[in-house]
C-alpha cells in the first residue's frame, strides 16, 4: 500500500473534503501547506472547475501556490487580499485547547501570518495528531542564517529553564544539506518530548534574537476537523469547547478508499 492510499492518507482526505464544505463563493481563503492541505486544495480546485465556486486563494508556500495554479484556483497575495474569511491548513499536533504544532514541512512562518489574518482557521488532520500534551513532535523554530549557531545556544539556554522533558535542538536537513525555507531561513527542530506551558515557551522563543517564528500556534485555530480512516469525522470547535462526531457509518471511508485505490 503506497503512502497515497494508506489509512492515514485516507483519514487526511476525509478531513480535507469535509473542511471544503465550509468554503462559499465570494470567500478569500488561506491555503495551507502539507499533504493534508494538498487534499483540500485539490478538492477546492475540483469545486472551482466543476461547480463554479468563486474564491480567491492566498497560498502559504511556493509548493501550495504551484499546486493551486495547476488546478486553476485564482490566487492573490495577502497584501492584496487584506484579510481572509477562512484558512484551512494541516498540523503536526493539536491538543484539546486547539493549540497546534506546525512547521513539519517548513512553512510555519507564512502559515502563521496567513492564519493570523483570517477570520477563522480550520485545521484538518488525521486522528493520530490529536494529543493530550504537545511535544512528541519536534517543535520547528525558523531562524535566520546569520548567527544561527549563536541563536541555537540562546535557545538551548532558554530550554534549560523551560517546562519540557527533552532539550535537543537540531538543524533540519534535507538531501544532505541544511533545509532552507521559502523565506531563505533555516529550521531548528526542538525535541522537547512534553511541552508543559506552550504559551510561555512560544513567548520566550520569540524573544531570542535570530528567531523569526516558532511553530506553536496559540489562539489561532477555531475548528479542527479530524479524519478517521473509516470515513468518520470529528469536529472540535473552540467556541463550543466540544468534539462532535459525524458520518458514523464508515461507508464514506470505504467509498473513498475505493476511489483512491482505483
Ligand atoms: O510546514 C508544514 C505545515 O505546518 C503542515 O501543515 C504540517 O506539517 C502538517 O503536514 P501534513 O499534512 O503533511 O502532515
Amino acid at each position: 500500500m503506497s503512502a497515497s492510499n494508506s489509512p492515514i492518507d485516507l483519514a487526511k482526505l476525509v478531513a480535507a473534503r469535509r473542511a471544503v464544505d465550509f468554503v462559499e463563493s465570494g470567500m478569500r481563503v488561506g491555503l495551507g501547506t502539507g499533504s493534508t492541505a494538498a487534499h483540500m486544495v485539490r478538492e477546492l480546485g475540483r469545486r472551482v472547475r466543476e461547480e463554479g465556486l468563486e474564491i480567491v486563494g492566498v497560498p502559504t508556500s511556493t509548493a501550495t501556490a504551484r499546486l493551486a495554479e495547476e488546478l486553476g484556483i485564482p490566487l492573490t497575495t495577502l497584501n492584496e487580499a487584506g484579510s481572509l474569511d477562512v484558512t484551512i491548513d494541516g498540523a503536526d499536533e493539536f491538543d484539546d485547547t486547539l493549540t497546534l504544532i506546525k512547521g513539519g514541512g517548513g512553512a510555519l512562518l507564512q502559515e502563521k501570518i496567513v492564519a493570523a489574518a483570517s477570520e477563522r482557521m480550520i485545521v484538518i488532520a488525521d486522528a493520530g495528531k490529536h494529543v493530550g500534551t504537545l511535544g512528541a513532535f519536534p517543535l520547528p523554530v525558523e531562524v535566520l542564517e546569520f548567527g544561527m549557531q549563536s541563536t541555537r545556544r540562546h535557545i538551548a539556554a532558554l530550554l534549560d529553564e523551560a517546562d519540557v522533558s527533552g532539550r535537543e535542538a537540531v538543524f533540519r536537513e534535507r538531501d544532505g544539506a541544511r533545509f532552507v525555507t521559502d523565506e531563505g531561513n533555516h529550521i531548528l527542530d526542538l525535541h522537547l518530548g512534553r511541552i508543559g506551558d506552550a504559551r510561555r515557551l512560544a513567548t520566550a522563543l520569540n524573544t531570542v534574537p535570530g528567531v523569526v517564528e516558532n511553530g506553536l500556534f496559540i489562539d489561532l485555530c477555531d475548528t479542527v476537523i479530524i479524519g478517521h480512516s473509516d470515513g468518520r469525522v470529528e469536529i472540535g470547535d473552540l467556541a463550543s469547547g466540544a468534539f462532535t462526531e459525524e458520518h458514523g457509518t464508515g461507508e464514506e471511508g470505504e467509498n473513498l478508499f475505493r476511489d483512491i485505490a482505483g
